[in-house]
């Protein structure tokens, strides 16, 4: 019989993201117009704006995630390194695969060990791993998430058994496991105190050099802290949410193109 083949040690190249145009609905009500943003190799962008925009649909579009709402629709490409994840002759297991997402509330497998959690994606995407090869993954990914001095002498032990803010880092270890090019974070830190946000902030500048990320979040220091680039998205008076503006971080923040972004940035809406 042939071995299988392991893809552990497959170690992805940094890609870089572009939705193209991307319009989205829900039943008819349309809710991103035509956004289009590059999402460079090797950096965090933040999308920022204020709530009801549009900024966690257009995340779950760039992860196939919109379509499993059952009234929505979207229009327009996404690209991973220039291949169309929508594309008809790609399998949305690999577009999920190539890029993971951490969701604002930790979603660890409560009763399931840490070391189990953190690879507990390995057999839903069909990487085959040993016995050693596993421990090393473990190890590697609560390395890079934040966490394994919290918890290498207990990775037999549940994951629910986790403070908020290590089960998010645990989140985030079990998502570096299937060796993801690409880390979507919606609003990861709003469900934790201001020391786990400050721990797994440094865990996102710390994860940039190995895969790109894109974070929403609400928080102004928080965006002005861990992006390289921010995306302004504004829905005015009932219309479908648009990119009013995107740019360098600091740019955005210290000398914006359009008041509205200024408006925002210094918190005079939202
Ligand atoms: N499952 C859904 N069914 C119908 N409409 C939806 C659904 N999810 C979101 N919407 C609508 O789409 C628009 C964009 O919502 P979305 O959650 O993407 O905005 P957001 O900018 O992420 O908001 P927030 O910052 O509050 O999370 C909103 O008007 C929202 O009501």
């Amino acid at each position: 019989m042939k071995e299988p083949v392991s893809l552990v040690d497959a170690r992805p190249r940094l890609a870089s993201l572009e939705a193209r145009a991307v319009s989205a609905w829900f039943g008819d009500r349309k809710v991103l117009d035509r956004v289009s943003l590059l999402m460079p190799a090797g950096k965090v962008t933040a999308l920022i704006g204020p709530s009801g925009c549009g900024k966690s649909t257009f995340l779950r579009i760039l992860n196939r995630m919109h379509e499993l709402v059952p009234s929505a629709s979207l229009a327009g490409e996404v690209l991973v390194d220039e291949v169309d994840i929508y594309d008809a002759g790609l399998r949305i297991t690999d577009a999920r695969r190539q890029i993971g997402m951490v969701f604002q509330k930790p979603n660890p497998f409560p009763a399931m060990s840490i070391q189990d959690n953190v690879t507990a994606g390995l057999v839903l995407t069909g990487i085959k791993a040993g016995k050693a090869e596993r421990a090393d993954l473990v190890e590697e990914c609560l390395t890079k998430a934040g966490l394994w001095n919290e918890v290498k002498d207990r990775l037999r032990q549940p994951g629910g058994g986790l403070s908020g803010g290590q089960q998010q880092r645990l989140c985030i270890a079990r998502s570096l496991a299937v060796r993801p090019r690409i880390l979507l974070m919606d609003e990861p830190c709003s469900a934790l105190d201001p020391t786990s946000t400050r721990r797994i902030e440094q865990t996102i500048q710390e994860l940039a050099a190995d895969v790109t990320i894109v974070i929403v979040t609400h928080n102004m220091q928080q965006a002005a802290r861990v992006s390289d680039q921010c995306a302004f998205f504004l829905a005015e008076a009932g219309t479908p949410g648009v990119i009013v503006e995107h740019g360098p971080t600091d740019l955005m923040f210290e000398a914006p193109q359009d008041q509205r972004t200024m408006d925002y940035v210094n918190g005079v809406f939202g």
